[in-house]
């Protein structure tokens, strides 16, 4: 009898031997791995065991189970699963924030806290505009043409993070050096694997792909070197500029101009919005009063969850969580693309997008909307990004409407595995009268 018999928990039929049940997610091209989840929640109920590799993984829908494992028995799902690629979670430095579990989590989740405070994202708000701005000035070059804009916000989103926290020092949009537009899907299900190949052979498969010049093991290495050296020199900066007195201050933007390009009331009543804030500069203050573009970055993460894979947790003690009993090794995940459309919790109009949802009350029930995850490891930088989101659109719909181009499509083209993105969100910025 396999494991999740044995638990009493429904099994995802297919199982293989060497890959668990990832081979099913990897064999429909068309669906992400978090979107595949859905086909399986329909099939086998809110609460359901699957394997990767040799890794046990419950997937959960069930808003009990996840309150108690996100929110209320921290102490038992403090970490998340990691594989030998990523390191010891509890002691090797390497191990960053997001993997790190423990000791070690916490003490880097109290020293990254502060960083985004209100006080310090009023400084930060600042560079984030001057990158905005540089931003709107390259889409001045290709204004009422169509245009793939999802390029434009990658830049800008890693050219905040260059210029917050690895020592840039001016927007260097189209021209940065630790930007690498790499497609890690064969690297990501490679990791799927790790469950069941033992680990040594992981740690040699991994030595070897550092060895072959352009592999995506050495382009992950070369990135990981060039990032840790920038926040090194960033350190240096920083205690520079402080002898000196000086003190200086994602990626769902672009899915926000797919649906506005898509949903025609919106450039207007966004419009007569910006048009209130109608300066050359939106201050920090002005951002909070933007409600109707706040409720359609909440709309946009509810439709889109770009990040739902992130939303899983590692029980390391034996438990009960709402009736459901949890071992120690199993993870908990949330299928977090369903929870976000259920009619049950949304309404009948879960699959639309209408913004105005957000705008008098909170339209749904705890713990349904996980966009940024929720309990103590939720999203560290929620408050960066809808800044990033605000101060970028406030700024391109002073200028432009959004409006459909050739090709534009009907639907996004979603890919990735951890993170999912869009291959391309084409519009055309018309120039407002
Ligand atoms: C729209 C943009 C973003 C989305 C949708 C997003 C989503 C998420 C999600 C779902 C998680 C997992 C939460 C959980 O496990 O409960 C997460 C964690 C995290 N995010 Fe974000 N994120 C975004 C932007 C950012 C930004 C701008 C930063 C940094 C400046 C950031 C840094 C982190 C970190 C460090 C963690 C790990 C936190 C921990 O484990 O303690 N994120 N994010």
């Amino acid at each position: 009898m396999s494991y999740w018999k044995r638990r009493n928990i429904i099994e995802v039929e297919g199982k293989s031997l060497f890959t668990g049940h990832y081979h099913l997610f990897f064999a429909d091209k068309e669906k992400t791995f978090t979107r595949k989840l859905g086909d399986f929640t329909k099939s086998y109920g809110k609460t359901y065991g699957i394997y990767q590799g040799l890794n046990k993984i419950i997937v959960t829908n069930d808003l009990d189970i996840i309150s108690e494992v996100f929110v209320k028995q921290f102490e038992n799902f403090h970490g998340r699963q990691v594989n030998p690629f990523v390191g010891d979670p509890e002691k090797e430095k390497m191990v960053h924030m997001f993997f790190a579990r423990g000791a070690r989590w916490k003490r880097l989740r109290a020293l990254a806290s502060p960083a985004f405070t209100n006080a310090n994202l009023k400084k930060i708000h600042e560079t984030v505009e001057d990158s905005a701005l540089e931003m709107v000035k390259l889409l001045d070059k290709v204004a009422d043409k169509e245009i793939n804009i999802r390029d434009y916000f990658n830049e800008y989103t890693m050219d905040i993070i260059c210029r917050v926290s690895m020592g840039q020092t001016e927007s260097k949009m189209f021209k940065n050096p630790y930007f690498f537009d790499v497609d890690y899907t064969s690297f990501f299900p490679m990791m799927a694997y790790c469950g069941l190949i033992p680990s040594f052979l992981i740690k040699l498969s991994f030595m070897i792909g550092a060895m072959i010049p352009n592999s995506e093991v050495d382009i992950f290495l070369k990135l990981t070197d060039k990032i840790g050296k920038a926040v090194e020199a960033r350190i240096k900066q920083r205690e520079d500029d402080e002898k000196r007195g000086i003190e200086k201050g994602e990626p769902s933007d672009f899915i926000d101009m797919f649906l506005d390009a898509k949903v025609d009331e919106l450039p207007d009543e966004g419009g007569e919005e910006y048009s209130r804030a109608n300066v050359s500069s939106i201050d920090y203050d002005t951002l909070g009063r933007l409600k109707y573009l706040e409720a359609v970055f909440k709309e946009t993460l509810r439709v889109y969850p770009l990040a739902a894979s992130a939303n899983a947790r590692e029980c390391t003690r034996t438990t009960t969580a709402a009736g459901l009993r949890i071992e120690k090794g199993e993870s908990v995940m949330t299928d977090t693309w369903t929870l976000h459309h259920d009619k049950n919790l949304w309404g009948p109009d879960a699959d639309e997008f209408v913004p105005e949802r957000w705008l008098n009350k909170i339209p749904h029930p705890q713990g349904a909307y996980l966009p940024f995850g929720a309990g103590p490891r939720m999203c560290i930088g929620m408050r960066l990004a809808y800044i990033e989101e605000k101060v970028a659109l406030c700024h391109i719909l002073r200028k432009y409407d959004i409006a459909e181009g050739p090709n534009t499509g009907e639907e996004l083209n979603l890919r990735g595995t951890a993170l999912v993105h869009p291959t391309h969100v084409k519009v055309i910025l018309k120039t407002r009268n």
